[in-house]
């Protein structure tokens, strides 16, 4: 099988699923040291990012109940989220993933927090862990 992204595949993000940023930030930025970066709201959730070396940890705080953010916290608690891949072709990347059977959330593309195309993977075509590809 041929590579699509010949740069490799980076993570492009972790989204963590938080209760409250007020009390979670300050673990990430102040005691381990993480530069803060601005990021959008999306997807009915309060956004603050860090960055890990070229990688981002997006905690994510729920506006509303119903959000994803909020219907995961109901359901499991706070935690790891969904992690997030960078992809050179996120067309190409979808169109692979569907003819591999995968399911997708996103047919097409959208804008993501930090403003690039991305999509998202159902977590049930992948063991049970929700994938975000994003456009480099
Ligand atoms: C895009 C902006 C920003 C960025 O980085 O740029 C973000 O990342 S915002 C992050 C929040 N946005 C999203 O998560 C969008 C994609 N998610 C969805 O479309 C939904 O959350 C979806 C389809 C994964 C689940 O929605 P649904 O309404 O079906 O929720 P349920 O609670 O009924 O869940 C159904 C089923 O899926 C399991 N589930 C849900 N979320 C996750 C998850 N994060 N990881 C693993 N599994 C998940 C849930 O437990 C249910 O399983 P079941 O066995 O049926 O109980
Ligand atoms: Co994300």
């Amino acid at each position: 099988m041929t590579n699509p992204t010949p740069r490799g595949t980076r993570i492009a993000h972790l989204g963590i699923a938080v209760e409250s940023l007020d009390a979670i930030l300050p673990f990430y930025r102040d005691i381990l040291g993480m530069p803060e970066t601005p990021l959008d709201d999306a997807d009915g959730a309060r956004i603050k990012a860090v960055a890990a070396g070229e990688s981002l940890v997006e905690l994510l705080q729920p506006e509303k109940s119903d959000s994803p953010i909020g219907k995961f916290l109901a359901k499991r608690g706070p935690g790891i989220h969904h992690i997030c891949f960078a992809v050179d072709d996120l067309d190409g990347m979808l169109a692979r993933c569907k003819a591999h059977g995968i399911q997708l959330i996103d047919e097409t593309p959208r804008i993501g927090a930090e403003g690039k195309r991305i999509a998202f993977l159902h977590p049930k075509s992948t063991a049970g862990v929700l994938v975000e590809l994003s456009e480099y």
